[in-house]
């Protein structure tokens, strides 16, 4: 499973938990302008947008699994499994595949508006990377510094471009079926219940909270949704960059996945491997892995963006404790 947001305090922050049981060995890795992105069945962009993001190096191709360009456009890849379909090619469309998506958009769009209308002629299609790494049955999240956010889905049906007015995507079922679940869930409140149940009775509270008592909690996609809409729309904005990161990661944090809580396979568990975050404004990537819950900082325009090579950082995953005497 995995979770995806968009997290507005001043400026806007957009990332995503990354939840498996393997890990693909994936670092932090800034393309430059001028790095070129080939694509199966489209041109090679040989200038585009800069981009850093998570992702897998193969090949010498950034494979990210999500990230952000210099513009502040964001967009990350999530499990749809069982409900993704992905076409063959046709004539005419701008065919690309699943693992080419993000540098097409990032590369080449600086907000939502300009993204959703590259997406006009989009056909996804079936083309794998190779025998080894073969196409993933995601659905994505995109987002940008200005706050407005889409969730693009290709199923059986067609491609399906839709407005997300809550920046929260998780995985199945699709994204309309999830918003209308959130109708289940209105009354969920930080405040004290008001009591409905019996209005001429007196009912005492027995504990704070008791107004989010109807919370779902589970590991799974649809109680991942609601839980995180509740949390990211009550969390308050920082006075600070600081703040703010540290109240992102919270928001993330609250529907991580322990390790031992996801069985997938017997003795498998399913964990959140990673959390991370970007800044869409400045450009600092943040992040934190499963064993280190340290905040690490990867800022953007540190790195040379018109350099000729990808600047790689691998994940620092030792935990760091603070002795204090
Ligand atoms: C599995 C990852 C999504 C995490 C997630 O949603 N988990 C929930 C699992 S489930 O619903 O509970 O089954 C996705 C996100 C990005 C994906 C990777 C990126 O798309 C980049 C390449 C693309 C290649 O085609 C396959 C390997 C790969 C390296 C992908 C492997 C895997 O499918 C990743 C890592």
């Amino acid at each position: 499973m995995c979770t995806s947001i968009l997290y507005t305090a001043g400026d806007h922050y957009f990332g995503r938990n990354l939840d498996l049981e393997v890990s693909f060995g994936q670092e932090v890795v800034v393309t430059p302008r001028d790095y070129p992105f080939d694509f199966r069945k489209m041109p090679t962009l040989n200038h585009h947008y800069a981009i850093i993001g998570m992702a897998l190096v193969k090949d010498n191709y950034p494979l990210y699994f999500d990230g952000a360009n210099e513009e502040g456009l964001g967009m990350a890849g999530l499990n749809f499994a069982g409900l993704a379909h992905f076409s063959p090619v046709e004539d005419g469309k701008d065919n690309v595949s699943p693992f080419e998506f993000i540098p097409y958009v990032l590369g080449q769009c600086k907000d939502v508006a300009e993204a959703k209308k590259l997406l006009t002629n989009l056909n996804l299609v079936n083309i794998n990377f190779s025998d080894q790494l073969q196409l993933s049955p995601l659905h994505w999240l995109i987002a940008d510094r200005q706050g407005a956010s889409i969730v693009v889905e290709s199923t059986q049906s067609g491609l399906h471009v839709y407005d997300n007015p809550v920046g929260v995507l998780t995985n199945n079922p699709e994204f309309p079926s999830q918003m209308t679940n959130l109708a289940n869930y209105q009354s969920v409140s930080p405040a004290d219940p008001v009591n409905t149940l019996m209005p001429k009775k007196e009912l005492k509270t027995y504990s704070r909270g008791l107004g989010s008592h109807m919370l779902p909690g589970g590991m799974d996609s649809e109680s991942r949704f609601v839980k995180e809409c509740f949390t990211l729309h009550n969390a308050p904005a920082g006075g600070s960059e600081l703040e703010n990161v540290t109240n992102y990661f919270h928001c993330l944090h609250a529907v991580e996945q322990q390790k031992g809580l996801d069985e997938v396979a017997p003795d498998t568990f399913e964990y959140t491997i990673y959390s991370d975050g970007i800044n869409l404004a400045t450009g600092t990537f943040y992040y934190t892995t499963y064993e280190n819950n340290q905040i690490n900082a990867v800022q953007m325009h540190n790195v040379d963006l018109d350099a000729k090579k990808l600047a790689q950082f691998p994940l620092v995953k030792e935990q760091v404790i603070n002795n204090q005497n």
